[in-house]
């Protein structure tokens, strides 16, 4: 596959291995600016391994990622400024007030204190008398996961990686973060997700399904269902990743 510059993820035979098992094995997709990719597999097919990589926390075994650009193993300080990371797992520091995250992570990139400022201002309209507004730990998570993609969009980046965003939350606030991840792809910015919400991956331009470390299929979810002969993505899913096994 050749890389086409346009792209704002390029990901060209990316494997990693950790000794004898092979985690990721050769996998190669590209991700056009403003498309909100869906990333799907079950659990240990390699999305987050993948997504580590292509922060540049973890050294591929083979294989290049370029973001938006700029390649991850030459240039991994010019990757991070055009990248925003948020994952369910990590996102705030609990022990620190909503505003005091947004300083601490404004101070780490180098956001300028007006912006700072009115990012501040809008979270304190957000969050309102939420229960525990005073911690960030103590919010409830809904609020917890919008406050951590204000701080990973602080420094405006061009592409944002969300991993699993809204285990937990409610159907109503991941309502409301899609609402998110929707404006933020009409502002041009590149979304790649993960998802275990199949309704959430309807939401997505394209899915990737990720099975034993490779990439199984990638297209439109209408595509993917059409392909399983399946009425919904939750089957058609079902139905890839078996027969994936099955072989
Ligand atoms: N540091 C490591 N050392 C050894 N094996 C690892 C390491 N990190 C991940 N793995 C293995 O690699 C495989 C892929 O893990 P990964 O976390 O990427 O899956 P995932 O698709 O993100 O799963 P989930 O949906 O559960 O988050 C798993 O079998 C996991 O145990």
């Amino acid at each position: 596959m050749t890389s086409d510059s346009s792209m704002m993820i390029s990901i060209q035979g990316l494997s990693r291995r950790f000794g004898a098992f092979t985690a990721v094995d050769d996998i190669s997709f590209e991700v056009a600016p403003g498309e909100v990719f869906g990333f799907l597999g079950a659990n240990g097919a390699g999305k987050t391994t993948t997504i580590r990589m292509m922060c540049g926390l973890l050294s591929p075994s083979e294989g290049d990622i370029l973001i938006d650009g700029v390649s991850v193993s030459a240039d991994p300080e010019q990757v991070k400024r055009r990248l925003g990371y948020m994952s369910q797992k990590f996102s705030l520091y609990g022990d620190l007030s909503p505003e005091q995250n947004i300083d601490f992570f404004g101070a780490v990139y180098g956001v300028d204190p007006e912006r700072l400022e009115a990012e501040k201002r809008r979270i304190r309209a957000q969050l309102g008398g939420a229960p525990g507004s005073g911690r960030a730990g103590k919010l409830p998570l809904g609020f917890k996961q919008r406050l951590g993609l204000t701080c990973a969009l602080l420094h405006e980046p061009p592409v944002i990686f969300l991993d699993e965003p809204t285990s937990g939350v409610d159907p109503l606030g991941r309502r409301e973060f899609w609402e998110e991840i929707y404006d933020l792809s009409s502002a041009g910015r590149t979304v790649l997700v993960t998802t275990h919400f199949m309704d959430e991956a309807e939401y997505c331009h394209r899915i990737a399904i990720m099975s034993q470390g490779r990439l199984i299929d990638l297209d439109s979810p209408a595509a993917i269902k059409r392909k399983y002969g399946s009425d919904t993505l939750n089957e058609a899913f079902i139905r890839a990743v078996e027969s994936d096994r099955e072989e």
